[in-house]
């Protein structure tokens, strides 16, 4: 198979149906038998996703006019060609050969793809430059994400973009419950495994090259999981007492629900709670992996009185749906997929379960609001909302010396200490 057209297909998918990446690579990649093969097209597919804007905007001046919405994978194929040439350390006339190599299920494209890709050798400096002068291009995101940034971060959404652009760390979160991190430090470099513990959260190991978790020690049998130390935060700042019931909203795929878990053995018990069932299906085979126990609930976090009966908590964690703009270095298919109207329905979901969660919290109790957004409609000015509705909540300070404080809660950005972009604030009920 040729697997710059197997990436164009995938592509397709994403940038002609609106597919996120995941599920398309989930669905394209199977098909590739060898290992290698698969990380290469991978690689092109999230390349190609990653750079997106910038790749497109010299693709519209070497075609002169748009292709046809039939011609999505050509579309694709011409921008993995174009990936390729500027990107990647592959020799230029193979990329070229290899990518026309591609259409012989459109052979009339042959010709095209031939004529764009050398043509871009030609011409790379000059489109490069007129890039320069095209705010889309030069910062490669749609306009509208980078004006929610800018409204928001005058003097950082810069930083922001480009941390966005760059691919992410792989960090771990060593099980407490099994070992500890200089040990589990020393299992991964007896393995040649390279890492480095993060100052600003004490489970949390970042490796220096990313590898696959069949290489980790122990990992089938639970003693670490992949988690972005931002994420790992949240176990710490909940707080969990011994005897304490938690209730975990939007658990799926139970990252943060493991590692309450992890971190408080003696806890009354933990429910878990997401409207996805397959999503929630991950939290059990999460939680069967690292040998924890939890009750895990299909329901609508915003709808307690379908599920939650008489049930209250003293700690509630509400890792709210959100756009994903902290973590879009991870899922760079976000600039291409999400719409400028999803923040204020994102918003609107927010205030709704925020609001429910609450009714489930016992007095003195305390809520934990999570995002992974930078954006502040999202964050601190929902808190800012809710505190003003809510005379029985208080916000309590979070004294860390990760993120910015905020008026309410503290953001980190993303890239800061390599971590994706998260929004904690911490709220408690009144007596
Ligand atoms: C940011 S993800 C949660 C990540 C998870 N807490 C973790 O650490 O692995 C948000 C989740 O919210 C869920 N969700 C969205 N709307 C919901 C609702 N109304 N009720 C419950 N879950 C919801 C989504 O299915 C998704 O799994």
């Amino acid at each position: 198979m040729n697997l710059r057209g197997c990436a164009a297909q995938i592509l397709a998918k994403v940038i002609g149906d609106g597919q996120s990446l995941t599920a398309a690579l989930d669905h394209g990649l199977p098909k590739l038998k060898d290992t290698k093969d698969r990380a290469f097209v991978q690689a092109l597919c999230y390349g190609v996703v990653r750079h997106y804007y910038a790749l497109d905007f010299a693709l519209s001046k070497l075609l002169g006019k748009p292709l046809k919405a039939k011609d999505a994978d050509i579309k694709a194929l011409l921008l993995v060609g174009l990936y390729q040439l500027q990107h990647m350390r592959v020799k230029a006339h193979a990329a070229v050969s290899e990518t026309v190599a591609a259409t012989s299920h459109k052979p009339w494209a042959r010709g095209l793809v031939n004529g764009v890709l050398r043509q871009y050798l030609r011409e790379a400096e000059n489109l490069l430059q007129a890039a320069e002068q095209d705010p889309q291009a030069r910062l490669n995101h749609p306009q509208w994400i980078v004006e929610t940034l800018r409204r928001d971060w005058p003097e950082r959404y810069e930083k922001i973009l480009h941390a966005n652009d760059q691919a992410a760390p792989m960090f771990l979160r060593v099980n407490q419950r099994q070992t500890g991190r200089d040990a589990y430090l020393d299992q991964l470099a007896a393995q040649g495994i390279a890492g480095q513990p993060v100052d600003c959260c004490s489970t949390a190991i970042r490796l220096d090259q990313a590898v696959a978790v069949e290489q980790l020690p122990g990992f089938g049998e639970g003693r670490v999981s992949v988690q972005d130390s931002a994420a790992q935060l949240a176990a710490e700042l909940l707080d969990a007492q011994a005897g304490d019931w938690v209730l975990d909203l939007c658990a799926a795929p139970g990252g943060k629900t493991a590692a309450i878990l992890e971190r408080q053995p003696a806890l009354a018990g933990l429910v878990a709670i997401d409207v996805d069932a397959q999503r929630l299906q991950r939290v059990d085979a999460n939680l069967a992996r690292l040998h924890l126990q939890a009750e895990t609930l299909v329901a609508d976090a915003g709808q307690p009185a379908d599920w939650a009966g008489q049930r209250r908590f003293q700690r509630i964690l509400l890792d709210a749906p959100c756009s994903g703009f902290g973590v879009i270095r991870r899922h760079p298919d976000i600039k291409l997929l999400r719409r400028p109207e999803d923040i204020a329905a994102l918003q609107a979901t927010q205030a709704r379960i925020l609001q429910a969660a609450w009714q489930l919290l016992i007095p003195g109790g305390i809520l934990l609001y999570a995002t992974c957004s930078v954006v502040k409609a999202e964050n601190e000015q929902q808190i800012a909302a809710f505190l003003a509705a809510h005379k029985d909540a208080e916000e309590l300070p979070i004294d860390a010396h990760w993120g910015l404080p905020r008026p309410h809660g503290r953001q980190i950005l993303t890239g800061e200490r390599q971590m994706d972009g998260f929004y904690y604030a911490k709220l408690r009920k009144a007596v």
